[in-house]
């Protein structure tokens, strides 16, 4: 009789070592248990989600009894051999806890979900208990279905033993299942079985009619009740009298089920085009992991550079990675994909339910999807054999994920294409300063497009100094170049995109008498207005309040909106221009699920001719007829006391810049700023990446700054401010131990804004090239964390944050 030993990595949140813990597996699921699989544990008193990997026969040498296995959740492996590397080598990277690293690869829906409940082990409770669990004896426990009063006297119950609480895991991920039916008749029994039919039974003829053309293949219910014209009921007195059998069957979930797409052709590639995909595909056949920047200028046909080398994986019967940031997953790009691949296609992002991304997931899984296009997370899709993985846009911080494990795709994106062997592919208008500069020194090879598809020059682009236009604008935020420049564009039947970089109404709320401003009783943040829903919301943790009338402070009636939203000047924009049709697109109007898909249709076929919105709108969107794009505040982003200000400017202003002009019209560009001789504006004015990415370095090199230092970050936080500095000035005492004089430690500050939902953030960064020690320091530090987390007390270490401040 052999015996079987499982190391699991458990889902214990509070008691996380990375150490696996050893189970024995029970005999009915010996060579049932493979690494990679869900399985159901006991932990302590209760039972918890675990990942087994590994398994094997030898016992090992422990003094206390080992544990079964409860239950295993997948009959083949969720995890194969090479995420199950990649998630050690995230945890280490990242710092992160293996448990996070595994389940960050799942659809959420394979995530379990756990509850308690309570059961009366005594007979001898007070009559208000009694009423508590009515004729049941055991009930859920939680705070979510229970009031405090109850809880509280629950939780007395427990203490004396009257009461045990009992730990459920349930797993999520289910299959969406359908009513089928199939046919169980031969020709000759479906001959006979219409002799006894009396003349007039016209349905029951038109059904065996209906179930001779069918023969013995399966359909869904739905499918031939449509098909035979029968209604639900006919089909169930057909299966009483013996002629069909009905079962349950599977069923995706398809977000694309309504949509008609057109499919599209290969285009006859430019030369530019032409070399770079030649170049890729070469890598693709000689099995090279090569990392490419593709820099290209807007329009210039990066997407069919994707779609061909992605063409040339597929003849080799091989798969392909390809991530979008997820706001420029829209439909307009999904089409573009599935116009050339069709159903061999799987796309994975937020805007899709828990079940649609677990079927897509498992269409992956079980190779019926070859093509993956998605956002951050779709990086650890299930493919094998990848042959290539492209990452469009790769500048964009959304690549980066901010809890644990805190990843940037583009990291797990390249140690992917080592694993198998493909060349990787980053493609940006505006690559970020790290890609650029590894281009520069040959770490990565340089593929460029320098011109537009359209042949026509980029759009041109003016600023609007705004310390003078203000002085004679018809609207707060819009100066009379924009307006007249709109109503041109609009006289011509073409159409405007407008971009302003906030959402809400106005910023905050401020008293002209007094100076007071609204703000969170939970954050240091001031609130904002929102005239949709009239009220003051903070962006932070949702705190929501009636609009005052007078100043909380002196009772003033002068309270007035300072700063500018997009709902604000959407109502300026209409009272300048009664006729015009304006779509607004930022956080509140695409909320709703499809929301934003709508917007854009709706832009795409000319119902509106201004699309006014936040830097939502300032990627891969492709409509012929914008030649008027306007940025109505360039310097927000600016303003940001973050060393990636001026990098991020110049990205957003060429993006969205990019929008005009894409078909045969002309485009323009205005920019209206407050800041004209700032180098980020003047140069995205001519936009001239190469000269801003030598600036930039300049300025880079002589901070200190990536990509010239490597950075790491820790923040410490919790509800005592005075445990949060304690902290983080230990582990910036602890640290100067362990660094070299070469290293700079940036702080310990708190951060800039100090309190968010009533916890305290402080933080320190490192600046540094080579660090020995520093690598263990924080793995310890990491593990010690555990401790702090009972004290309420947070440890985040971020490495290579996107940003800081
Ligand atoms: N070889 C080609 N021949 C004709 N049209 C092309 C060709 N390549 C691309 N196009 C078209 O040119 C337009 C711009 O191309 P695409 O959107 O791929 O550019 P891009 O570089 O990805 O743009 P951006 O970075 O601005 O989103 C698209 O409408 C596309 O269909
Ligand atoms: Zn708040
Ligand atoms: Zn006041």
């Amino acid at each position: 009789m052999i015996k079987q030993f499982a190391e699991v990595i458990v889902d214990v949140p509070a008691m996380q070592t990375n150490q696996p813990y050893t189970y024995s597996i029970p005999t009915e699921l010996i060579n049932q248990v493979f690494p990679g699989m869900r399985v159901i544990v006991p932990f302590g008193n209760r039972k918890v989600l675990g990942f087994a990997i590994n398994i094997s026969e030898k016992e090992p040498d422990v003094s206390f009894a080992l544990k079964d296995i409860e239950e295993v959740l997948d009959l083949t492996p969720v995890l194969n051999t090479e995420l199950l590397q990649l998630a050690n080598w995230l945890a280490q990277w990242t710092f992160s806890f293996k448990i996070s690293c595994l389940q960050v690869m799942l659809p959420a829906a394979m995530r379990a979900s756990y509850s308690k409940t309570i059961k009366l082990t005594s007979t001898e409770i007070s009559p208000a208990v009694q009423k508590l669990f009515g004729d049941k004896n055991e009930i859920p426990f939680d705070t979510k279905t229970l009031t405090a009063s109850a809880f509280k006297e629950l939780s007395k119950l427990k203490r004396a033993n009257q009461a045990e609480v009992l730990y459920q895991v349930r797993d999520r991920a289910k299959a969406k299942k359908v009513t089928a039916i199939q046919g169980c008749l031969s020709s000759d029994q479906l001959a006979s079985a219409r002799e006894t039919l009396r003349a007039n039974a016209a349905k029951s003829f038109q059904m065996l009619d209906y179930l001779t053309t069918l023969g013995l293949e399966q359909v869904t219910l739905k499918k031939a009740m449509q098909d035979s014209d029968l209604s639900a009921a006919q089909f169930t007195s057909a299966e009483k009298k013996g002629w069909l059998v009905k079962t349950k069957v599977e069923k995706y979930r398809d977000p694309y089920r309504e949509a008609v797409i057109e499919q599209s052709q290969p285009k006859q590639l430019k030369p530019a085009q032409l070399t770079a995909v030649e170049r890729i595909n070469q890598a693709i056949t000689d099995h090279q992991k090569s990392v490419f920047l593709l820099q290209g200028v807007t329009g210039s046909g990066k997407t069919e550079v994707y779609l061909q080398t992605i063409a040339t994986a597929l003849e080799k019967g091989q798969t392909a990675l390809m991530l979008v940031p997820e706001i420029s997953l829209t439909p307009q790009m999904v089409r573009r994909v599935k116009g050339r691949f069709g159903s061999r296609v799987a796309v994975l992002h937020s805007g899709l339910s828990e079940g649609e991304k677990y079927d897509e997931w498992r269409r992956i899984e079980r190779h019926e999807a070859q093509v993956v296009v998605g956002a951050r997370s779709a990086v650890f899709a299930p493919l094998e054999d990848i042959g290539i993985i492209i990452m469009d846009e790769e500048h964009e911080t959304s690549y980066k994920q901010e809890d644990m494990p805190e990843y940037n795709a583009r990291d797990v994106a390249i140690k992917r294409g080592e694993w198998h062997n493909c060349p990787v592919v980053l493609g940006s208008a505006t690559p970020s300063l790290e890609s650029r500069a590894r281009a520069q020194k040959g770490v990565y090879e340089w593929l460029r497009l320098d011109e537009r598809i359209n042949g026509q020059p980029l759009p041109e682009v003016n600023l609007v100094d705004m310390r003078q236009a203000l002085k004679t604008a018809p609207a707060l935020d819009i100066s009379a170049p924009l307006l007249s420049a709109i109503e041109q564009r609009l006289a011509q039947n073409e159409q405007v995109v407008l971009m302003l970089n906030r959402r809400g109404y106005s910023s905050f709320l401020m008293c002209r008498e007094c100076g007071f401003v609204l703000k969170c009783p939970n954050c240091d943040i001031s609130l904002t207005l929102h005239m949709d829903s009239r009220s003051m919301k903070c962006h932070y943790c949702g705190h929501e309040e009636a609009i005052p009338r007078t100043c909380p402070s002196c009772q003033s009636k002068k309270i007035r909106y300072y700063g500018t939203g997009t709902e604000k000047v959407e109502k300026e924009l209409q009272e300048l221009l009664p006729t015009a049709k304006i779509l607004r697109m930022d956080v509140d109007t695409t909320r709703r699920k499809g929301a934003h898909a709508k917007i854009l249709q709706q832009f795409g076929s000319k119902e509106a001719n201004i699309l006014l919105g936040t830097q939502m709108i300032a990627k891969g969107l492709d409509f012929p007829d914008v030649t008027l794009v306007g940025v109505l505040n360039a310097d927000t982003s600016l303003s940001l006391p973050n060393f990636r200000s001026a990098e991020r400017t110049f990205q957003l202003l060429t993006q969205v810049s990019g929008r005009a002009g894409r078909a045969e019209k002309t485009g323009e560009v205005l920019i209206q700023t407050f800041n004209p001789e700032h180098y980020a504006i003047q140069l995205a004015k001519n936009q001239n990446y190469e000269k801003f990415f030598g600036i930039e370095m300049n300025m880079r090199h002589r901070g200190g700054y990536p990509p010239y230092f490597f950075t790491t970050q820790i923040v410490v936080s919790g509800g005592s401010e005075a445990a949060v500095a304690k902290k983080i000035f230990g582990i910036n005492g602890q640290l100067q131990k362990v660094l070299s004089p070469q290293a700079v430690i940036l702080g310990p500050t708190p951060k800039p804004i100090m309190r968010i939902n009533n916890q305290f953030y402080y933080q320190l960064v490192i600046k540094y090239k080579k660090e020995p020690k520093l690598e263990q320091f924080l793995e310890e530090l990491l593990l010690s964390s555990q401790k702090d987390a009972a004290r309420n007390l947070k440890v985040k270490i971020d490495r290579d944050p996107v940003d800081f401040v």
